[in-house]
């Protein structure tokens, strides 16, 4: 008997142990070569104190799909007061060690990060294309972005530094960058791990702790992020990933011990969470959406002017906060043009986002697919002509026929006052309008809520200068298109924003400036 009952012990102290090992792994390897239809995920997806915890309750989960076949990979249940608190907390204790660190030893952790990742990218690329449903090659592509997002601001913060100012009498004050604190991030689902990174990445090299809350339809590679910097050596709670959706972001925003607020999504969204944080004056960024303009003059290289209005519109199917959906091309040429792209886009292939020759995968969701078709049709009803694509397209692999995918669309016979010219679509359709002359195009292109980006196609260098100066928008790309960096500083104007991420700019959205005056002679009193 007593033999037997020690049996069951170890068998189960075995269980046990076996399953604490499992809990223990990092998400990634759980997932290691995630392909598309096969992926479960049974892990807890939010991340605080430096480990993955499991959300209190399961009520009001919300399934998470997988774009490409339809299929639920998770139940995604939201986090509520009690565990945005504590990570808010878990941000706080952590910060207060990692900000006084010095940059040199804060991005020596960040370099170590960006390794792991990069030898991890092609793993992590796959888990994006089962989340997102962008293609395998778009995927690896951001995760390079990322890891050079981590690099960059690695190489950033040894050099924060504040100013000598010399004043009267020998005196002299000196300012200091400092950090802000806890900072929230909120992220849409277009870009899931670029965001979290682009966030994080310039906000931990500042000395700040993050709490991140990725799109509850994107939520698994804000995790992976996680865990990547926990390996790489930041403190427990320095960077946390809490899940759910408005009312998690809205405990979030308005959370007494959040410093900051760092938003991606929509303008709607957006003007919610800038009256949110201004309850507590707390800082914002706001990258919102846009309807950006790319201009065509008769006198650009007509190939890459084609070229550059398909990588303006149809990358990760179209759902890109900077596409120029608003194409704009001079009389003369527009036959041409429409030719030449109508050619092009009808041979973009659509399907299995995994494969190599795929150029575009499957959109978001349903929803926001039948919101997309929706729009061609409006256009139509409103005069607009479809030229190719507005439909929706079932691959030939049986796996693939619940995914949301469509055929990429160019709409011609365009006006500005049609819905599909004034308003966000975020989906792979390009609205196309002749312009005569620069002055009106500019007056066109300028006439939006929006100023996201903007894009222009002409030889002549002068009126390239000229047209960029002119345009109301965070971006002008001259003579190509989308080919943003993390170098890069980016940002909207109007409606699509305030502040910059990437580009050094970004440290003045994570840092606050002491100012230290100092006396060198005697107090001149008036008392
Ligand atoms: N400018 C940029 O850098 C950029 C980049 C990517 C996407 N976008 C924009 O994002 C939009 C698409 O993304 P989306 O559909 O996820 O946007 P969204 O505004 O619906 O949601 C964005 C995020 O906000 C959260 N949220 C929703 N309601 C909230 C609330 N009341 N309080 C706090 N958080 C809340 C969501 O859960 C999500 O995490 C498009 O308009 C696109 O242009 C902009
Ligand atoms: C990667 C930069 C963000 C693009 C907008 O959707």
């Amino acid at each position: 008997m007593h033999a037997r009952l020690l049996r069951h012990f170890f068998f189960f102290f075995f269980l046990r142990q076996k399953f604490l090992k499992m809990s223990q792994q990092p998400l990634l390897q759980l997932l290691h070569n995630a392909s598309l239809g096969s992926l479960e995920l049974k892990e807890p997806l939010n991340f605080w104190c430096g480990a993955r915890v499991q959300a209190r309750s399961a009520g009001n989960a919300e399934p998470v799909y997988e774009p490409a076949t339809g299929r639920v990979l998770c139940d995604l249940p939201p986090c509520g007061a009690e565990e945005v608190d504590q990570a808010v907390r878990s941000a706080h204790a952590a910060y207060l060690k990692w900000s006084r660190l010095s940059g040199m030893e804060r991005g020596r952790v960040l370099l170590e990060a960006a390794r792991i990742m990069r030898e991890r990218l092609v793993d992590i690329a796959k888990v994006e294309v089962v989340n997102n449903g962008k293609t395998l090659t778009e995927a690896k592509g951001n995760i390079h972005m990322a890891v050079q997002g981590i690099e960059y601001f690695a190489g950033i913060a040894p050099t924060l530094a504040g100013q000598h100012i010399q004043m009267p009498g020998g005196c002299f004050a000196y300012t200091r960058r400092e950090p802000l604190g806890v900072c929230v991030g909120i992220g849409a689902w277009n870009f899931p791990l670029v965001l979290a990174v682009m966030k994080s990445a310039p906000a931990l090299a500042c000395g700040n702790a993050m709490v991140y809350k990725p799109s509850p339809m994107a939520p698994i590679t804000a995790v992976i992020l996680a865990e990547i910097y926990k390996e790489a050596g930041v403190p427990d709670g320095l960077f946390n990933v809490v899940q759910g959706g408005a009312e998690t972001g809205s405990l979030l925003c308005h959370h007494p011990m959040v410093a900051k607020v760092s938003f991606t999504g929509s303008v709607p969204t957006g003007k919610k969470v800038m009256e949110m944080a201004a309850k507590g004056v707390k800082q914002v960024t706001l990258e919102l959406g846009g309807k950006s303009p790319l201009i065509i003059f008769k006198d650009c290289e007509l190939e890459n002017a084609v070229k550059g209005a398909l990588m303006a519109n149809f990358l990760t199917q179209g759902q890109v906060c900077c596409n120029g959906t608003r194409v704009y091309v001079q009389r003369d040429i527009l036959p041409q043009f429409l030719e030449e792209v109508v050619k092009r886009t009808k041979a973009i292939a659509v399907g299995d986002p995994m494969l190599d020759g795929t150029r575009m995968g499957a959109l978001i969701s349903r929803p926001q697919l039948d919101k997309v078709l929706g729009f061609v049709k409006e256009a139509q009803k409103q005069g607009a002509r479809v030229l190719c694509g507005g439909e929706p397209f079932v691959p030939s692999d049986p796996k693939l026929k619940g995914g949301y995918f469509m055929s990429p669309c160019v709409l011609d016979n365009c006006r500005d006052d049609m819905t599909c010219v004034k308003e966000e679509i975020f989906g792979p359709v390009m609205s196309v309008m002749p312009f005569d002359t620069e002055e009106e195009v500019l007056q066109r292109a300028n006439n939006t809520t929006f100023g996201l980006a903007s894009g222009v196609f002409t030889r002549d260098v002068a009126r390239a200068h000229r047209v960029a100066e002119n345009l109301q928008a965070g971006t002008c790309f001259i003579n190509n298109y989308n080919t943003n960096s993390v170098v890069v500083p980016f940002g909207g104007y109007k409606m699509s924003g305030i502040g910059k991420e990437n580009g050094q700019a970004v440290i003045e959205y994570y840092t606050q400036l002491k100012t230290v005056v100092v006396e060198m002679g005697d107090v001149q009193s008036l008392f």
